[in-house]
Formats: C-alpha cells, structure tokens, sequence
C-alpha cells in the first residue's frame, strides 16, 4: 500500500475524531424507511438520523432557514444541500455513536456530491426500498401523522422527485454495487426478515 493510500484509510469517514459506520437508507416516499430505521436501530444499536426529520425540527425550532424549509416541504422540493448536511454533521457528531443509518438523503445528485465532498464519508452500503406508487400512495394518505406533505397533490410532486432525482442516485451507487435491494412492498415483519439478513455483521457481539 503507498503512503497516499494510507492517509486516505486513515482519514475517511472520520468525524468529530471518531470513526463514523453511514448507512444511507432510501426509497420513495412511503415505501417504510422510518418504520424499518426503528427496527434497526432496536436490533442493530444504530442511530436513526431522519434528513426529513431534522428538517422539520429546523422549522419548529424558529430557525431563519424555518420558513424557506417549511415551502420546500410543502411542495415536496429538496432544500438545498448545505442546509441538511449541516444538520446531518451536527447530528452524527453531538451522537456518543458511531453506527448511522441516514434515512431519506442523498436525495438528488447535489446532495450526494456535497455530502461527499464536505464530510469525506462514503457508506458502507445503500439500503434501498422498493415499493410500486400504487401501493406508497395507499399508506401517505393512510399514515395520519399530520405531515403537510401528506395529501395527494404534494404526494405526487414527491413521486415525481423521487423518480427524477432521487433514482439516479440510487443508480449511482449500483454503478459502485454499494445497493442493496429490498421488496418493500411485503408486510412490515416479512421487509425486516429481509434488512435483519443484511444487517447480520452488525449484530452487537455478545460476551
Ligand atoms: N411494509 C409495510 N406494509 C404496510 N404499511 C407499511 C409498511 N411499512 C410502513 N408502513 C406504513 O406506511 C406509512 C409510511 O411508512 P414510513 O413512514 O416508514 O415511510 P417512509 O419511507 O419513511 O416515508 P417518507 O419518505 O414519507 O418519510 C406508515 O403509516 C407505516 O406504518
Ligand atoms: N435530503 C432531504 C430529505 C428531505 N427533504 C425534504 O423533506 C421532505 C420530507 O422528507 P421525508 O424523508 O421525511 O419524506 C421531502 O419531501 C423534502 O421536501 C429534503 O429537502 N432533502
Ligand atoms: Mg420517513
């Protein structure tokens, strides 16, 4: 191994002086990240860090990004990169962990390349859910948790997004075989047989 690649084995994915395990978990809206992030971090001692989530804690926290966030949402837009990423970074490094499934981000080409370039993490892997509109549409309208994005019409610009921004990517990260694919459409225990199958080598050791 030459010197160049030394530092570079030594210096990646380091942040805030601890070494950081990202695990980028995507899939359209709807398709049970959140509900299967839970499950993870029950069974896996991951930290779940919800890019949509930190985003509406921006707005409730009366941040002077609040109200640009807060129309992005609305219209099922992606705010810009240096905002989430921020958030994200202040997130892994406030965390006495070190094991991170980030949910919902990279959500287009910008984010990815940012994300990459500001913090130097590349994921272990890509979690991808896949899941048919249809089927999608069916749980938003049926989830009831009183988000502002969860009525048909921005549903469908958020389905529009996902196809147009967030696949390719997804393909990006097939390109590098980083992607593994879940059918998401099963009932929830049957998707998480499927993640607990790929999560296996992160099982915490017993004594
Ligand atoms: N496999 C499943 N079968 C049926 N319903 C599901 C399944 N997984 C999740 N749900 C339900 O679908 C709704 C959306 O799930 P969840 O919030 O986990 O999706 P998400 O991918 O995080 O969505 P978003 O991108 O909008 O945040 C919730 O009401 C959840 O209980
Ligand atoms: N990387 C991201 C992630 C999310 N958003 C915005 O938040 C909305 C809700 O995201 P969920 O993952 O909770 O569904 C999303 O539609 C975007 O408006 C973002 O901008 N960037
Ligand atoms: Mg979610």
């Amino acid at each position: 191994m030459d010197a160049l690649a030394v530092v570079a084995e030594v210096t990646e994915n380091m942040l805030g002086g601890k070494k950081v395990t990202v695990v980028f978990v995507l899939g359209g809206p709807g398709s049970g990240k959140g509900t299967q992030c839970t499950n993870i971090v029950e069974h896996f001692g991951f930290t779940h860090l919800s890019a949509g989530d930190l985003l509406r804690a921006e707005i409730k926290s009366g941040s002077e990004n609040g109200t640009m966030i807060d129309t992005m949402i609305k219209e099922g837009k992606i705010v810009p990169s240096e905002v989430t990423i921020k958030l994200l970074q202040e997130a892994m490094i406030k965390s006495e962990n070190d094991k991170f499934l980030i949910d919902g981000f990279p959500r287009n080409e910008e984010n990815r390349a940012a994300f990459e370039n500001v913090t130097k993490i590349s994921p272990a892997f890509v979690l991808f859910f896949d899941c048919a509109e249809e089927e999608m549409e069916k749980r938003l309208l049926g989830r009831n948790q009183g988000r502002v994005d969860d009525n048909i019409e921005t549903i469908r610009k958020r389905f529009k997004v996902f196809v147009e921004s967030s696949l390719p990517v997804i393909e990006y990260y097939s390109s590098k075989d980083k992607v593994k694919k879940i059918d998401a459409a099963k009932p929830i225990p049957e998707v998480f047989e499927g993640v607990k199958a790929i999560f296996a080598p992160y099982a915490p050791k017993v004594k």
